[in-house]
């Protein structure tokens, strides 16, 4: 494992597993904002995702509300590459995308602005599970004709089915839940 991920490695170890109507879902600062995530795990994130993804002549990162925001922060910071939220919330502009997002043990609606046709973007979250919330994404800024060059989430559930996500996804970890803990997978 890439050294700088050991801190972040073993916070997920000791991370409580809760059951969200049959779903073993870790509670982390990475995928929850509690408990507390230190700076120090977000750099290394921003840093790993920087070491894996060339974000050269990229427009835009593009993050989920709410778990992409921090790392998508960071990542911006870390890189001076503009950020874009896609909330859960409708503004009514003419031009706003409205998607369906279904993750492991939930839905909502997505709404993406800000966004034009030939940016070039790259995807950012902190967790693909089921790939619902990456699938509903990829759908909104294919509709406005975004180039997606890369989809990075921090952790990547490998217990989880998302053999039908449509895109490649890099991520920095890959976990499974068993026996009631997080275990990371080499
Ligand atoms: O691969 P999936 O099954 O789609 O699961 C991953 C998504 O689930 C969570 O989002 P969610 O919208 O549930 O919550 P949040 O608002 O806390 O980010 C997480 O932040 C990912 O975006
Ligand atoms: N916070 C979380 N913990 C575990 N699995 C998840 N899938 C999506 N969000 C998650």
């Amino acid at each position: 494992m890439d050294p700088t991920l050991e801190p972040l490695a073993r916070s997920l170890r000791e991370a409580p597993v809760v059951d969200r109507g049959g779903y073993e879902y870790f509670v982390h600062g990475v995928t929850d904002g509690v408990p507390p995530v230190e700076p120090s795990v977000l750099r290394a994130i921003a840093d790993g995702i920087r070491e894996r993804v060339d974000l050269e002549s990229v427009d835009t990162l593009v993050a989920p509300e709410a778990m992409g925001i921090h790392h998508g922060t960071a990542l911006s910071l870390a890189t001076d590459v503009p950020l874009v939220i896609v909330r859960k919330r409708s503004y009514g502009f003419p031009d706003e995308v409205a998607v369906h997002q279904e993750t492991s043990y939930g839905e909502d609606e997505l709404f993406l602005n800000g966004v034009d046709a030939g940016d070039r973007v790259v995807v950012v979250d902190d967790v693909l599970s089921s790939g619902g919330t990456i699938d509903a994404v990829c759908g909104a800024l294919e509709t406005v004709g975004a180039e997606i060059v890369e989809v990075v989430t921090v952790l990547r559930r490998v217990d989880a089915d998302h053999e039908d996500v449509s895109r490649d996804v890099t991520s920095l970890l890959d976990i499974r839940v068993r026996d009631g803990a997080v275990e990371i997978v080499d």
